[in-house]
């Protein structure tokens, strides 16, 4: 999936402005922002559910949205609100869904049915009517309808909002197996930590504005913390920070008194201060650099992220 200049404007508002995105066939495509940032907006053109004001689109290789319909039966979605006739049970509103799926087979929908409920959880809600159901229930049968046939591409905006905690890890363990069966996944989040858990590629929105894209272990390495300890027992120093699971870097003859390591961001410097010093590492200096990938997303973004969850 591309878009490139992607830009939509309501009225004065450049709710997503020259937005260009390269998602690899494949990947779990995490697009991250704070809320109000363009993600919603950008889901609805790239599934031709609102015109883009400028800009182009192609989804699995076609150019949108001239080859819209025959693109759109293997891409399932599932965008903020789903719908559903509320008076119908969650069962029959998928019985309606699948029927109005081109080339899906009369004789097989009571199995793909409830296969699909099966696969989000809603069996023992399939007879309750739409209305009904909580929200986290609602956003289960919207996955329901996107997996009733294999999809090429998953298109899912905020798929864990409204669930409990049980539901939100079920949600999520369900992406993962999708995309180990080769689906594409690409899904909005304003939960850094979602997107961690999940993503292989991120993009960061702010503002309509992309700040950035690119793999997660890219992003991590570009925000990665260091280490830098200086003292004349670079040996007794690489052993004490190994042994509190530091990944040290190799002993280097430009810099003879340093040990250098990436630093976790949940290891405290002062822990490290006083091991190194149990270990009777004579410390004649140490310095921590660099930013957690959260504390770069806030930088970049200039807004904080909810990082629960
Ligand atoms: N139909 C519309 N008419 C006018 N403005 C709109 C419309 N849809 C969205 N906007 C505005 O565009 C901006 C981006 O909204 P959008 O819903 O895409 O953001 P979002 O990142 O998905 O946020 P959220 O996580 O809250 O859904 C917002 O300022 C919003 O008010």
């Amino acid at each position: 999936m591309e878009a490139s200049g992607l830009t939509k404007i309501f009225g004065k508002q450049r709710a997503v402005d020259e937005l260009t995105l390269t998602v690899p066939r494949g990947a779990v495509f995490g697009f991250l922002g704070p809320n109000g940032s363009g993600k919603t907006t950008t889901i609805r053109m790239l599934l031709g559910l609102v015109a883009p004001t400028s800009g182009s689109i192609s989804l699995l290789g076609e150019r949108m949205p001239g080859a819209l319909a025959s693109v759109l039966p293997q891409v399932g979605a599932l965008v903020e609100g789903p719908a559903g006739y509320p008076f119908l049970s969650g069962r029959d509103n998928l019985i309606r869904l699948d029927a109005a799926e081109a080339g899906s087979d009369a004789a097989t929908r009571a199995l793909r049915v409830a296969s699909a409920l099966d696969r989000v959880g809603l069996t023992h809600a399939a007879a309750k009517k739409a209305h009904a159901y909580s929200l986290g229930m609602k956003q289960r049968l919207g996955l329901a309808n996107a997996l009733l046939r294999r999809r090429e591409l998953l298109v899912l905006d905020e798929p864990t909002n409204g669930l409990d905690p049980q539901g939100t890890r079920e949600v999520r363990a369900l992406i993962r197996e999708l995309a180990a069966d080769g689906t594409t996944v690409f899904l909005s989040s304003h939960l850094l930590s979602e997107i961690e858990q999940l993503c292989t590629h991120v993009a960061v929105m702010s503002a309509g504005r992309l700040v950035t894209q690119g793999t997660l272990d890219e992003l991590r390495a570009a925000s990665e913390r260091r280490l830098v300890v200086t003292t004349p027992d670079t040996d007794a120093a690489r052993r004490a920070l190994i042994a509190r699971g530091l990944a040290v870097d190799p002993a280097s003859a430009d810099a003879p008194d340093t040990v250098a390591a990436a630093l976790p961001a949940q290891v405290p410097v002062e822990e490290l201060t006083a091991a190194l010093v149990a270990a009777d590492v004579r410390v004649r200096g140490i310095a921590a650099s660099g930013a957690t990938l959260e504390e770069r997303f806030v930088a970049l973004t200039g807004e904080g992220f909810d990082v629960a969850g």
